[in-house]
């Protein structure tokens, strides 16, 4: 019988034997272990949007920095006003006023009240703010128509942060709240690592520039535009070049001028074994590039390797073979040099909506549109998973009009309605996971129990130990009450 986690290999037609494929883990590993985070380096605040916190930020200062007022109103001591109330105010004489601003306020003085505004500094010997509301708003003298709780409506020295304290630690992503709170804190350049700078490249004699009408046997590169998109998504800065034809000098010209001035470069088209396959040709004797067939569908051609120092990705030409590679190998090799872990896209388990097929040996990546609960905004453990159309690698519309991708693992071929399987969350245009991660995390003890034959699907690292190959025929187990619908 032959071993499904071995390739038909040919050679200029001649058919040499069957070669092992690399798994999908395997291929994934390799990678990790070869990236590194960006160097650290301090950004300024805007720079950092975005980027991870190479180290702990410590408050150096205090957070408020002093005690200051949370309301419009009258400092006060709340001594001088405990006998306040509607029926019998209490009236005081107004000895200042103290706006935000720079400056320290005089001291209050007992049997007297301070006009105060939002966030200026308490006087000292004031006690309570209380607020115009409860008050006559008198400029000269207020009538206090209520009694404060001592220590009402001050927001003191340190509360929120203490000098010294923890503000954020590292691997933090630095979001607008982040931002926030730094610049607070006064910390106007956090050690970050930078965005990682990522060249797209695409090959092929066959390309145009979109928008350049077409000649006979011509086509548009949409890769570059869209792996461009998907690594600014994943939080790179892109480069993108112009499509390289099938030239060996051509693409090595290309490749090496833009070596320096990156620190990943992503690469489609080529990697097959065809005659005029450039990527394969050029970097097959370069760096530590090495091209494998990884046991998945789409996607079997790739390679990956460094030149000059610098991770290049080879991903293959078909444009969702391109697409789901970056999102299971480039995209958690960006996280991991971003400072993330490298976990790639968020899982959930999912109920397939009909019967499925699957290559055997291969772990395949169905693209499939998500049913959602009730409302409409929720996805459940009960989510179905439905075919969002043609599955052929160069088929961009079921990409384009799916919200995640199933997986399928190496051992089974046939899935029937109603399987729960784990799928990965394709990102929004924003790069954020759908709307509303937080609905999404999988409910891992819904899951089925898992079949010898099917690895366990909500194992985070993919399927645990590699699915067995050889399993002929192997079928998820259908989810008990959960006929697809
Ligand atoms: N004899 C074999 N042929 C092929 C095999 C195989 O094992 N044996 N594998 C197939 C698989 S699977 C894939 S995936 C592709 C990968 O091929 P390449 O990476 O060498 O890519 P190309 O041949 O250059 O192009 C494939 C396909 O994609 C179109 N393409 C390429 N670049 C772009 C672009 N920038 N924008 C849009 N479309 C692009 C290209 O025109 C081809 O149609 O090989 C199979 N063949
Ligand atoms: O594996 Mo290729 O990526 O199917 O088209």
């Amino acid at each position: 019988m032959p071993d499904p986690a071995c390739d038909e290999w040919c050679i200029e037609g001649q058919r040499i034997g069957r070669a092992p494929m690399t798994s999908v883990d395997e291929h994934l590993e390799r990678i990790l272990a070869t990236v590194r985070p960006t160097r650290a380096r301090q950004a300024r605040l805007d720079e950092a949007h975005g980027c991870v916190l190479a180290a702990d930020v410590r408050a150096t200062v205090a957070l408020p920095g002093f005690d200051n007022s949370a309301m419009d109103g009258y400092a006060v001591r709340a001594a001088d006003v405990a006998e306040a109330s509607a029926a019998t105010p209490v009236s005081l004489p107004v000895i200042g006023d103290v706006p935000a601003g720079p400056g320290s306020p005089a001291a209050l003085l007992p049997g007297a009240a301070v006009r105060i505004m939002t966030g200026a500094p308490l006087p000292p010997g004031a006690d309570t703010v209380v607020q115009l509301e409860w008050t006559d708003g008198g400029r000269r003298t207020v009538a206090v128509q209520r009694a404060p709780r001592r220590g009402l409506h001050i927001r003191r020295t340190g509360e929120d942060v203490a000098p010294g304290a923890l503000v954020l630690p590292a691997g933090t992503i630095i979001g607008s709240a982040q931002i926030s709170l730094l610049a607070a804190v006064n910390v106007a350049c956090p050690p970050v690592h930078p965005r990682p700078r990522v060249a797209v490249l695409s090959t092929g004699t066959e390309l145009v520039e979109v928008g350049t009408p077409l000649g006979a046997g011509q086509i548009v590169d949409s890769n570059s535009h869209g792996i461009a998109a998907a690594a600014r998504e994943a939080g790179a800065v892109v480069r993108r070049l112009a499509g390289v034809p099938d030239e060996p000098d051509a693409f090595a010209a290309a490749l090496h001028g833009v070596l320096p001035d990156v620190d990943a470069v992503v690469t489609t088209g080529g990697v097959s074994v065809g005659a005029y396959d450039v990527v394969k040709e050029v970097l097959a004797r370069t760096g530590t590039v090495r091209f494998d067939r990884v046991a998945m569908q789409p996607g079997k051609p790739q390679g990956f390797g460094l030149v000059d120092g610098v991770p290049v990705f080879t991903l293959p030409g078909n444009p969702v073979s391109a697409l789901i590679s970056f999102e299971l190998f480039v995209r958690p090799a960006l996280q991991r040099m971003r400072g993330l872990a490298g976990t790639g896209l968020p899982r959930i388990v999912v109920t397939v909506g009909s019967d499925l097929r699957s290559p055997l040996g291969k772990r395949s990546f169905p693209r499939v549109g998500l049913e959602r609960s009730g409302d409409g905004r929720r996805l459940e453990p009960a989510t179905v998973a439905h075919l969002a159309g043609g599955q052929g690698s160069h088929q961009l519309t079921s990409l384009a009009g799916a919200q995640a991708l199933l997986i399928i693992p190496e051992g089974v071929t046939e899935v029937p309605a109603g399987s729960r399987l784990p799928a990965l969350l394709l990102p929004d245009a924003s790069g954020a996971i759908l709307s509303g991660m937080a609905w999404v995390v999988a409910d891992t003890a819904d899951v089925d129990a898992p079949d010898p034959a099917s690895p366990d699907p909500a194992s985070p690292a993919g399927f645990g130990p590699r699915a067995e190959a050889g399993r002929g025929n192997a079928a998820v187990p259908r989810a008990a009450g959960s006929a697809a619908r």
